[in-house]
């Protein structure tokens, strides 16, 4: 065995064998590298490990799977590192566990190769968490949570050597009040085993939780929010797992926890929602009104169907044929730096995000990114509101492309995750197949945007309002409705009461009882309405006020102010990666690009 240790860069080279072949292993700076060496001794093909994707290094045969089993060899050593699975030109892939098993001449070259790599982890993974508090909500999806993170997640955890604390949910909002409430002192980050709904709980309380600690009101509209140091981590288990999709490329449960144990960092703009000098919620995917909310709201109805509820409400209200009257005010972003429609995609290593990055925090190294408090407006000016009314089929409001695998573009494909900007996208109300071809473009690769009735801007902040008339009838429909819910003994509280109560008192809302007062609302809209409209086949009088649908949760009020807060939060993520970049060189080939030590 050779070994430089006299550079920074450790260079440990010797003979090692896989199952009676000899191998050329050498570990050089970040990689570890093994070459097949033929009888004439000609090297052959070349498998490159970047050490920061080493899981384990295991003394002995050792396997995981089915169960874990160890046979202490005394010249045997265990490699355990990230796979990836290309399963098809341009298609996202899914990563796995890979193993490899060396053999070395002695005993001793077997140790030393042992301690190098794991000296070589240490160095060059720096930020791997040791410690997770892991909640998994046994309700989400179909009801797999539990049985994925026991048979998929914690062998993979307990390999790593990652202690986990987990919390299985009694109840709706249980994980973001631990968080809020909790002493959490040495967990490295929190993860959920759910969907979007389970990854929101943990958004607020991690946002919520920092803002506390820096006395900072999560109630003032203008306030710069602090920067949150713990990380979240998605371990998809949900029936909608779009912030998983849109930030990994991939829902898979195995792929999530790989990222986990490796440390990835990626920060994701947070939108926050106020209502008036009321925090309402944050989002990171979508802030919808009209036919989102809509969609939305029905399928709250018809819960019992299971995840089919989407696609029967969504075409319910394509056949509803709504469009609602407002006023959109925007603050746009700085247009030199991006714009939606520049055909660009927010990968992995986005250079867009890093240099977001540096405006956002100047004058800070990443190290000290998130220790300190920043502000990062304080080299912008705001910037001119510019204000459109009218008639729209749907207001949108994304912080990033909100892929999903039945839309793989997503509603905006140019988005960023954290580039301190989310992008608006305004659907003027058009006639019913204008409508289709704009829903209908998400699922293909025609362009979403290039119809004269949508116009989508990147923006900074966002105000919506009602026209003078529609305020006035909103704010007597909710006088009604009060009215109603005040002489009905058992009827419900008026939710605007009862959610602004609980985002005091972090209490839980629920979604099912926001959605009958919905229903409720739009039938004391549609007796009151003077004017008739003749919307399609499922209902003569719309309602001229829609809802909000925000990641998933109808909102209680309609007029709302959201400001995008750049890379407020960290997940354990990296992006979507780009297919076309090479994990394992084989030597010689042309496609090798900077990711092999070999041929760089
Ligand atoms: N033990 C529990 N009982 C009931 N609800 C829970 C529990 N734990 C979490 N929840 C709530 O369930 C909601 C949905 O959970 P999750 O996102 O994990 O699953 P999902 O199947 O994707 O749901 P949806 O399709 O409704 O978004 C979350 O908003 C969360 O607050």
């Amino acid at each position: 065995m050779t070994s430089d240790m006299e550079t920074d860069a450790v260079r440990v080279e010797s003979s090692l064998w896989i199952q009676n072949k000899r191998y050329r292993a050498l570990l050089s700076g970040w990689y570890f590298s093994w070459t097949e060496v033929d009888k004439k001794n000609r090297d052959r093909k070349t498998v490159s490990v970047p050490v920061s994707e080493v899981i384990a290094v295991e003394e002995g045969q050792v396997d995981i799977q089915p169960q874990k089993r160890v046979e202490d060899t005394d010249r045997d050593f265990t490699l355990f590192y990230v796979k990836r699975n290309i399963r098809s030109r341009g298609q996202c892939t899914s990563w796995s566990l890979g193993r490899t098993q060396f053999c070395c001449p002695s005993r001793d070259l077997r140790d030393q190769w042992v301690g190098q790599l794991r000296t070589a982890l240490k160095t060059h993974s720096p930020s791997r968490p040791h410690r997770l508090l892991v909640f998994i909500n046994p309700y989400g999806g179909k009801k797999r949570g539990k049985q994925i993170y026991h048979s998929l997640v914690a062998p993979l955890f307990e390999l790593a050597g990652i202690s986990s604390h987990v919390v299985v949910t009694d109840r709706a909002h249980q994980a973001r009040d631990h968080i809020l409430k909790k002493d959490l002192t040495g967990f490295d980050g929190v993860i959920c085993v759910g969907g979007d709904g389970m990854f929101s709980e943990l958004l607020h309380g991690v946002i919520g939780r920092t803002q506390q600690e820096a006395g900072i009101s999560e109630h003032d509209p203008n306030a710069v929010l602090q920067p949150c140091d713990l990380h979240i981590g998605i371990i998809p288990a949900g029936s909608t797992d779009c912030v998983c999709f849109a930030t990994v490329g991939i829902n898979d449960p195995v792929t999530s926890t790989l990222h986990i144990i490796i440390g990835d960092s990626q920060p994701l703009d947070v939108c926050s929602v106020h209502h008036h000098s009321m925090l309402v919620r944050y989002s990171v995917s979508l802030v919808g009104y009209g036919f989102y909310g809509d969609v939305l709201a029905e399928s709250e109805r018809h819960r019992w169907m299971g995840p089919v509820r989407y696609d029967y409400s969504g075409c319910l209200m394509y056949l509803c044929n709504r469009s609602y009257p407002g006023i959109v005010e925007y603050l746009p972003a700085d247009p030199q730096r991006s714009s939606p429609r520049d055909n660009s995609r927010c990968l992995s290593g986005c250079h867009v995000c890093a240099e977001s990055t540096e405006r956002l925090f100047p004058h800070s190294d990443t190290s000290s990114l998130y220790s300190s408090k920043l502000s990062q407006y304080s080299s912008e000016s705001e910037g001119e509101w510019v204000r459109v009314e009218g008639r729209f089929r749907c207001v949108s409001l994304t912080c990033m492309s909100s892929s999903c695998p039945r839309s793989p573009k997503g509603l905006s494909p140019s988005a960023h995750l954290a580039d301190g900007t989310g992008d608006l996208i305004l659907v003027r109300d058009t006639n019913p197949l204008g409508f289709l071809t704009y829903l209908h473009r998400h699922t293909t690769t025609q362009d979403q945007f290039d119809l004269p009735f949508v116009e989508v801007h990147r923006v900074k902040a966002v105000r919506f309002s009602l026209p003078p008339g529609e305020v006035e009838e909103e704010e007597d429909d909710h006088e009604e409705e009060r009215g109603r819910q005040s002489n009905t003994e058992e009827g419900p509280e008026d939710p605007e009461k009862h959610f602004s109560h609980n985002i005091d008192n972090r209490k839980s809302i629920s979604q099912q009882h926001l959605a009958e007062w919905v229903k409720g609302r739009e039938t004391a809209n549609s007796k009151k309405r003077k004017k008739v409209f003749l919307c399609g086949p499922c209902c003569s009088k719309p309602p001229s006020v829609s809802v909000w649908n925000c990641d998933g949760e109808i909102l209680p009020q309609t007029e709302i102010s959201c400001r995008v807060h750049g890379q407020l939060v960290r997940l354990f993520a990296r992006g979507i990666e780009d297919g076309a970049v090479p994990w394992t060189c084989h030597e010689g080939n042309r496609n090798c690009k900077a990711r092999c030590s070999l041929h760089n």
